[in-house]
């Protein structure tokens, strides 16, 4: 595996000899990975090299099901707590770390619940506080001019596009430190696409983001750093704009240059 980074860098995240099992199904094998403070990483490869399977570990979706084994490391800075812990909370875990789906999925509550959430799992009663956090988080989402006005509208009733941003919104409510996004434009129009990845490129300056796309476009876009995947194996990482000019192998640069997968 060839890592070239820009060290100039921090990490806000190490995966350390990561391995991950569904069952008897080895699906991560030996990841060792930066991830860059207020930097978008990209991870691309082909269907099934288990790209969402690695973007899960973080969040420790995986505990939700029975079976699945973690091995490695994935340590979270500046503490250096190890996400992987059994000790470590995964719900706190989930705090640290938010995601954002494929499909836009806002719960089947109005706008305003949907951003106070999070706030209000986290035991937070203030109305004043927790409605300064919603306006905050709408605004962050780029969201905010659209909906002030219909904040007790049901969050299924918004477009798309607005639906994906409110599950942005949700997100950053409880001020994460990683936003993990899955494939959060394939279920988007081209326009509502463009104003996600407008979105990502700007909430760089706030939180660290991990994104699985299969859209290669997309990856060079909107991603700083980029991690090739395959059948488990992370191939290459580095610097996005060295992956897309001058991969230093060669199977990058045959998935890449679309003669493979
Ligand atoms: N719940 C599961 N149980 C068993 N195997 C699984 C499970 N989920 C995924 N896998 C397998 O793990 C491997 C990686 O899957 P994963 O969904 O992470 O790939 P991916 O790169 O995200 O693919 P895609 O781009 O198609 O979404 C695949 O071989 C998949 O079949």
């Amino acid at each position: 595996m060839t890592i070239a980074t820009d060290v100039r860098t921090q990490a806000k995240a190490e995966v350390q000899n990561l391995n991950f099992h569904y069952g008897a199904f080895h699906a991560l094998k030996g990841i060792n990975m930066p991830v860059h403070e207020k930097k978008v990483t990209a991870l691309i490869g082909p269907s099934g090299c288990g790209k969402s399977t690695l973007l899960r570990c973080f969040n420790r979706m995986h505990d939700l099901y029975p079976g699945n084994r973690y091995d490695g490391k994935i340590l979270l800075h500046p503490d250096n707590t190890n996400l992987l812990d059994e000790q470590v909370d995964p719900i706190e875990v989930r705090m640290r770390i938010s995601m954002v789906f494929q499909k836009p999925n806002p719960f089947p509550k109005s706008i305003y619940e949907n951003v106070a959430y999070g706030l209000r799992v986290r035991g937070e009663k203030r109305r004043s506080v927790i409605d300064e956090r919603v306006e905050q988080a709408l605004r962050g989402a780029a969201l905010w001019d659209e909906v002030k006005h219909r904040l007790n509208e049901l969050g299924a009733n918004l477009s798309g596009g607005q639906q994906q941003r409110l599950c942005i919104a949700r997100a950053l409510a409880t001020d994460p430190e990683i936003i993990l996004f899955d494939e959060p434009t394939s279920a988007l129009d081209p326009i509502a696409t463009a104003s996600i990845e407008e979105l990502v490129t700007e909430l760089k300056d706030k939180v660290t983001i991990l994104i699985v796309t299969h859209n290669m476009q997309q990856a060079a876009r909107v991603s700083d750093y980029t991690a090739y995947m395959y059948m488990g194996e992370l191939v290459e990482f580095g610097l996005t704009d060295q992956i897309f000019i001058k991969p230093q192998k060669k199977e990058t640069e045959d998935y890449i240059t679309g003669r493979f997968g």
